[in-house]
């Protein structure tokens, strides 16, 4: 098995590291916490192909620069971002479960009260760095749904897998996964 993909996108080229997720299946890690050019590059793409929104919505961690690079190019005052874990200080928090490629096991999204307030009538705009089995990008749009928000784009740098296939995602690149034999 390789030990390293090769992806370009946005015109950036990065060599991802495989790494084993499950006793079947390996991912190339796409990390993009830390990696302003990387952002920088693809945030203009994804903003090019949303339609109309309001605001902004992601699940910590790794779509957090994401959204906060594309909410500039938006000159959005804004952004909200799902936590995976209930704070002190959230009031009355939406709480919903995900379970992601990467960690396998129930993960909470939690969204404070206000900021399910801000969303409510609003044309919201989901965003993550990578979209794969769909779970984490399902719950958000349960969540956004909850707080009264109508989801009008799904959108990601990389689509993993059949994720490719969807026809309801915006993307800009496919990623692999490796399945072990
Ligand atoms: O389509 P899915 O199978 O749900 O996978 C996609 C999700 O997996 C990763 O998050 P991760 O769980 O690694 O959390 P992190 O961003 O907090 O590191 C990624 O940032 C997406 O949110
Ligand atoms: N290949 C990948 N790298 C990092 N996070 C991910 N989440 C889903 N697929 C991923």
């Amino acid at each position: 098995m390789k030990k390293i993909y090769t992806i370009q996108v946005a015109g950036v080229t990065r060599e991802l590291p495989i790494v084993q997720v499950n006793d079947n299946l390996c991912i190339a890690s796409f990390v993009i916490l830390g990696d302003t050019e990387l952002v920088c590059a693809t945030a203009p793409e994804i903003v090019k192909r949303l339609p109309e929104v309001d605001i902004l919505v992601t699940a910590e961690a790794k779509g957090i620069p994401l959204v906060f690079e594309m909410s500039r190019l938006l000159k959005m005052p804004k952004y909200i971002v799902a936590r995976k874990s209930i704070k002190p200080y959230m009031n009355s928090p939406i709480i919903d479960e995900v379970v992601s490629i990467t960690t396998q096991k129930k993960q909470l999204l939690c969204l404070d009260e206000q900021d399910a307030a801000y969303i409510k009538g609003k044309k919201v705009a989901i965003i993550d760095d990578v979209i794969s089995t769909g779970d984490s990008i399902q719950a958000m749009e349960r969540i956004v749904e909850s707080s009264g928000g109508i989801v009008a784009a799904k959108a990601a740098i990389l689509a993993e897998g059949e994720a490719a296939n969807r026809k309801d995602i915006i993307f800009l690149e496919y990623l692999p996964l490796f399945e072990i034999e």
